[in-house]
């Protein structure tokens, strides 16, 4: 939990993520980083007197008895224009764990504590340089896993979001302000405002709000990706369109009926569009002349059906070189054909014929032809997976705005509560009442920005970030 009662301490993390990499960063921020950094850093100049802003300086890092743990490169950026509005320190280092766990290690053993995740934007949302909708838009930047889901969070890192609520949030003051001269010269009132203008004001502002959450399922597919399923009767092919889709050998794939028994996940890109792919286990019934499905498939199915709940698009396979058997349609009559695309496999077979797949056509689903072993449809299937999960959601607008789900409940929350507005304004409720109305808005808006926001929601914003971010 991020506490209030912490904030004056010099934190440090490492900000680079774990694993071997080129070059590793250790992060200090507070009162006493230079300090702290002037105490472990030997410049490498003997014209070095101290840190220039924003300038690299080279030298090596040093423990408390003189040892040198690595050769590095330090910036400084003094606070407040520094991303935390703090004192910041970089070191760095080269990019092993061994390594930034060492000169992390000397940066607390000279007296900054460890920061908690997300503490370092928690602190530049505390000092004014970023507002909540920014430092969110920094996690999703972060976890953005296609250039468009960036894209959309670089529009909200820029501050243009913060700004649209700020400016709808204007609107609505202005109105309040109007209202308040309403209520103290009720003789004028209808000089003032009348009802009917009220309501349109506060119309204009729903209209733009709900503007706002059109714009969230526009974008939900290419901010947050897609799950598609591999679904179908045991040895339909699953794993091996998996692999042929992955371009890789992921899956085990086997001639045995009831190879794949637990979910594999992976992800893909289809032409910019994230999707997070599941191989599951086939389904089977229990027949006395097939072998007796044990516990461990059994759940296994059972997780395959659950991920078809949740799934946006079932890819159901079925074998093209066999009429389509019983299992296979029984499913297909769960599963929604808006929701899925049959995919027919082994049609480099002799055997393959595509009337097998008449009866799902018949039930109204989509048809695509494949062959696992030589690639034959593959790019025809992944264009159909892309355009449906798309569902004519084009790729978004430069200028796009796309609320994530906090701000969305909450905008939803504002709409509400002026769609009541109106209906009371045009009803005559008295006008002191609308101002209670008019403020409840406003302080429900500022909560997106975090003008006025609780200390669990801050928390629990900040808890879903990277350690040293
Ligand atoms: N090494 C490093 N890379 C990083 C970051 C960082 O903190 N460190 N960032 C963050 O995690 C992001 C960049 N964000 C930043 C935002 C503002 C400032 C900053 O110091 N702003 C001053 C600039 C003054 C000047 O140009 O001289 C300012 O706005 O006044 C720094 C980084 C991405 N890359
Ligand atoms: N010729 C040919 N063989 C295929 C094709 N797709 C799958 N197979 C073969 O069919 C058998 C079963 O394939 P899998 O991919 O393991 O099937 P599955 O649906 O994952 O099966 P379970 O995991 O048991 O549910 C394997 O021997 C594959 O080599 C295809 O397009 N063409
Ligand atoms: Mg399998």
């Amino acid at each position: 939990m991020l506490d209030p009662r912490r904030s004056r301490d010099t934190i440090a993390a490492i900000a680079t993520p774990p694993g071997d990499g080129g070059v590793g960063i250790v992060r200090i921020s507070g009162d006493r980083s230079r300090a702290i950094a002037a105490r472990i850093f030997r410049p490498a100049r003997a014209s070095f007197t101290e840190f220039i802003p924003y300038t690299l300086h080279y030298g090596r890092i040093v423990d408390g008895r003189d040892a040198v743990l690595d050769d590095v490169l330090v910036a400084c950026m003094p606070g407040p224009g520094s991303y935390t509005g703090e004192d910041v320190v970089e070191i760095n280092c080269h990019g092993g764990r061994a390594v930034l766990a060492a000169v992390l290690e000397e940066v607390l053993r000279c007296g900054a504590r460890l920061a908690e995740r997300g503490e370092f934007t928690y602190r530049a949302f505390m000092h004014g340089r970023l507002d909540l909708t920014q430092a969110e838009a920094v996690a999703e930047m972060i976890h953005a896993p296609t250039r468009s889901a960036a894209h959309l969070a670089q529009a909200k890192l820029s501050g243009l979001l913060g700004q649209r609520i700020a400016a709808l949030r204007t609107r609505l003051e202005a109105l309040r302000a109007a209202l308040a001269v309403a209520v103290d010269f009720p003789d004028d009132e209808v000089e003032c405002l009348p009802p009917e203008a009220l309501a349109g004001g506060v119309a204009g502002v729903r209209v733009d709000i709900m503007d706002l959450l059109r714009a969230v399922d526009r974008t939900r597919t290419w901010r947050e990706g897609a799950l598609v399923v591999l679904a179908g009767r045991v040895n339909a092919g699953k794993s091996s369109l998996m692999n042929g889709l992955l371009g890789r050998t992921r899956a085990i794939v086997t001639d045995q009926p009831g190879t794949t028994r637990d979910y594999l996940e992976e992800t893909v890109t289809l032409d910019g569009l994230s999707v997070r792919l599941v191989d599951t286990a086939g389904m089977r019934a229990d027949t006395a002349a097939a072998p007796r499905i044990d516990a461990v498939e059994a759940a296994g199915m059972a997780m395959g059906r659950e991920l078809m709940d949740r799934a946006d698009l079932v890819l159901l396979l079925a074998d093209g070189t066999a009429p389509l058997d019983s299992g296979t349609l029984s499913l297909a009559t769960v599963l929604s054909p808006e929701r899925t695309l049959a995919v027919l496999t082994r049609r480099d077979l002799p055997g393959f014929d595509p009337a097998h797949g008449a009866p799902l056509a018949g039930l109204g689903f989509e048809l695509v032809e494949i062959s696992s072993v030589t690639g034959h449809g593959l790019d025809t299937l992944c264009a159909r997976v892309r355009e449906r999960v798309l569902a004519g959601a084009g790729q978004p607008d430069p200028d796009e705005l796309a609320p994530n789900a906090r701000q969305a409940a909450i905008l939803a929350e504002a709409a509400e509560e002026l769609r009541q507005l109106e209906a009371d304004a045009l009803a005559a409720v008295p006008y002191d009442l609308l101002g209670v109305r008019l403020e409840t808005a406003c302080v429900t808006l500022s909560s997106i920005t975090g003008e006025i926001t609780s200390q669990e929601v801050l928390a629990s914003i900040f808890d879903t970030f990277c350690i040293g971010k």
